[in-house]
C-alpha cells in the first residue's frame, strides 16, 4: 500500500475504511490530501478535484480526467469516495459536478473498462458504476450538475442523478443515453432514471434510438433545467445553489429521499443479479464486436 504525502497535506486514504471516517467500502487506493486556507478545503486526487467553501456549505468536484473525464474503475472509485467525504462533512451543505476538460462534462463509462477484460474485472467494474449512481441518486446533500460540454450514457446518468441541471448553452454539445447506438443497453435503473426526470413516452423515445439532444432540445423535455451562456455555467450554479440551500436542509433531505428512494431500493434489492446479467451481457460475442467497432469508430473519426 503505497502512501504519497505532499506538504501541507492532512488527509490520505488509502481504500482502508478507518482512515476514511465513516467507512468507505472501497478496497482500492485512492489518496486525497486536504489542504486548508481560511474557509476554503481542497483536495485533489489524481481524477477529481474538490473544492469545499465551509462559509458557504459549497463544494465544487470537477472531473479531470483527460482527455475525456471517461469514468474508468479508477475515477468511479475516487468520486464515490470524495461523495462520501463530502456528505460527512457538516460544513458541506450542497456539492455542484462539472468538468475541468473543457468542451466535455464526461464521455460517460470507459469503454475499455467493458472490452476485452475478464468476467472478475467486469464484475468490479460495474459494482463500482452501481455505487457511484447509489450514492448520487440518494445523496442526502444538494447536487447541482454544472454541465460544460458533452454528456453523453454515464456522463448522461450523472448529472441526471443530481437534484438540478444547469447547461452550457452551445449548439455544438449533446446530451442523452446513446447505449443502443453503441449496441448495448441501458440497464434498468439508468432508465429508471431517465422516466423519471422527463416521464415514460420521452423515455422511450430516448432510450430505443439512443437520442443525443442539442442543450435547447435537452431544455424542452425537461432533461436539463436551466441553460446559460457557457462562460456563466459555474456561477449560475453557484448562485443557483445558494437559493436552494435558504431551504431547511432536513426538509429538503426528506423530501428528496421520499420521491427517490423507491427507485434506489429497486437496485439495492437486486444487485448481485444486475452484476451477473451486465456481465454476461457484456461477455457476449456480439457485444465485444460492437463495442469493438464503435471504439474503432472513435478513432477514425479523428483521422
Ligand atoms: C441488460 C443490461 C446490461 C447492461 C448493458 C451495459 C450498459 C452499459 C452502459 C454504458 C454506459 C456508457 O457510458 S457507455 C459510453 C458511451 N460514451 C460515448 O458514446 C462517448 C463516445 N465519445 C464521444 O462521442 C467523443 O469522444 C466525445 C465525448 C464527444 C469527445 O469528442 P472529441 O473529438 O473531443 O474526442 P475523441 O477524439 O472522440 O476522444 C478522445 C479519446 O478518448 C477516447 N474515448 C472517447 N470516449 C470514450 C469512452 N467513453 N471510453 C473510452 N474512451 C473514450 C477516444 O476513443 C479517443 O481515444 P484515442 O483515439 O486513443 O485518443
Amino acid at each position: 500500500m503505497a502512501a504519497v504525502l505532499r506538504r501541507g497535506a492532512s488527509f490520505i486514504c488509502l481504500g482502508s475504511s478507518q482512515l476514511l471516517s465513516g467507512g468507505c467500502k472501497h478496497g482500492r487506493t485512492c489518496i486525497l490530501p486536504f489542504f486548508s486556507s481560511n474557509n476554503r478545503n481542497s483536495s485533489s486526487s489524481s481524477k477529481i478535484k474538490v473544492d469545499l467553501d465551509s462559509s458557504t456549505g459549497i463544494a465544487v468536484v470537477k472531473f479531470q480526467n483527460p482527455p475525456v473525464n471517461s469514468m474508468s474503475l479508477d475515477f468511479l472509485t475516487e468520486f464515490v469516495i470524495s461523495l462520501e467525504k463530502l456528505e460527512l462533512d457538516k460544513s458541506c451543505r450542497g456539492v455542484i459536478l462539472t468538468s475541468a476538460q473543457p468542451k466535455i462534462f464526461s464521455a460517460g463509462l470507459d469503454i475499455l473498462e467493458m472490452y476485452g477484460k475478464s468476467p472478475e474485472h467486469y464484475a468490479e467494474f460495474w459494482k463500482s458504476v452501481q455505487d457511484i449512481w447509489l450514492k448520487m441518486y440518494g445523496y442526502r446533500k444538494m447536487t447541482i450538475a454544472a454541465i460544460n460540454g458533452f454528456s453523453p450514457a454515464g456522463g448522461c446518468l450523472v448529472a441526471l442523478s443530481c437534484d438540478y441541471r444547469i447547461m452550457a448553452d452551445n449548439p455544438r454539445y449533446r446530451i442523452g443515453l446513446n447505449e443502443t447506438q453503441l449496441g448495448i443497453v441501458a440497464p434498468f435503473w439508468f432508465k429508471d432514471t431517465m422516466v423519471n426526470t422527463v416521464g415514460h413516452r420521452t423515455a422511450e423515445l430516448s432510450l430505443q434510438f439512443g437520442l443525443m439532444y442539442s442543450p435547447s432540445d435537452a431544455l424542452k423535455i425537461g432533461l436539463v433545467d436551466q441553460l446559460v451562456p457557457e462562460e456563466n455555467v459555474l456561477g449560475t450554479a453557484t448562485e443557483t445553489m445558494t437559493k436552494w440551500l435558504a431551504i431547511p436542509d432536513h426538509a429538503r433531505e426528506i423530501s428528496k429521499s421520499m420521491l427517490r428512494k423507491p427507485t434506489v431500493d429497486r437496485l439495492l434489492a437486486s444487485r448481485d443479479a444486475d452484476t451477473k446479467n451486465f456481465v454476461n451481457f457484456v461477455s457476449r460475442d456480439s457485444i465485444q464486436k460492437s463495442l469493438g467497432l464503435y471504439l474503432t469508430m472513435l478513432k477514425e473519426r479523428k483521422e
